[in-house]
């Protein structure tokens, strides 16, 4: 399968502390890749720069083998709403919107009209488990619910890549255990690839690869037999 996201010789650093000190990383089509490691090692560091978020100071991020670090911030950010979905640990959701505009929000920053988006964000309520509650407000929803809305945010716009920044931080293990497994495999359907920041050796289970981070270095690779 073809590679969709590859960083090469990723340096980062802030003043004196060198968060990433070379990573090279590739991300397949269809591809979950968990990224693990001590805190202050450099994984949000990693999935930022890769996210087109942070700007490397050496190296290169390649989307579809095009170079994007170098990209003007106005291309990048397009291109970031445009290829890339995010989901965060929580808080992304707005409030005083119903799950279904929540969904459509990124559709409708595209230009895509308000009628159009909500009937394409409804398309996601049900393979993510969430029929029924389309019009709750995020304040109506348990927490593995508004995961699942912004999980569904995340797909809306057929991203190539997901970008998962702690996903299951603030749930309980069963909760979380049902959340990575739809984010895992309803990421993959869609066809896009999915980089997680985790510290649950439990959540990075459900990816096909995991990346441990030391001292912003790669320390390990380990790579899950997928039945
Ligand atoms: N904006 C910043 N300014 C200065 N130093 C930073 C900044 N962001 C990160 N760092 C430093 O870079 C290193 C890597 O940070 P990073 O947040 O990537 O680690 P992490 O592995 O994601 O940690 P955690 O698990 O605690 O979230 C740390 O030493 C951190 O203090």
């Amino acid at each position: 399968m073809s590679t969709v996201l590859a960083g090469h010789g990723l340096v980062k650093k802030y003043g004196s502390t060198t968060a990433l000190a070379g990573v090279d990383v590739e991300v397949r089509e269809r591809d979950s890749l968990a990224i693990m490691g001590p805190s202050g090692s450099g994984k949000s560091t990693l999935l930022h720069t890769l996210a087109g978020i942070i700007r490397p100071d050496g190296g290169r991020v390649l989307l579809r083998g095009a170079r994007i670090d170098d990209l003007g911030e106005n291309k990048l950010s397009a291109l970031r709403r445009k290829r890339f979905g995010f989901v965060f640990q929580f808080g992304q959701l707005l409030p005083e919107l119903p799950a279904e505009e929540n969904v459509a929000l990124p559709l409708m920053l595209e230009g895509t009209p308000r009628r159009q988006a909500v009937e394409r964000a409804r398309r996601w309520f049900a393979p993510l488990g969430l029929d029924g509650l389309e019009g709750r407000r995020p304040g109506q929803l348990s927490g593995g619910q508004a995961q699942r809305v912004a999980i569904a945010r995340a797909l809306v716009i057929e991203p190539d890549v997901v970008f998962a920044d702690e996903p299951t931080g603030a749930l309980d293990q069963n909760t979380s255990t049902e959340v990575v497994r739809l984010l895992t495999s309803v990421t993959r359907e869609q066809g896009a690839a999915l980089v997680m920041v985790t510290h649950d050796a439990d959540v990075a289970a459900h990816c096909d690869r995991v990346l441990q981070v030391r001292d912003g270095r790669i320390s390990s690779h380990h790579q899950y037999t997928v039945a």
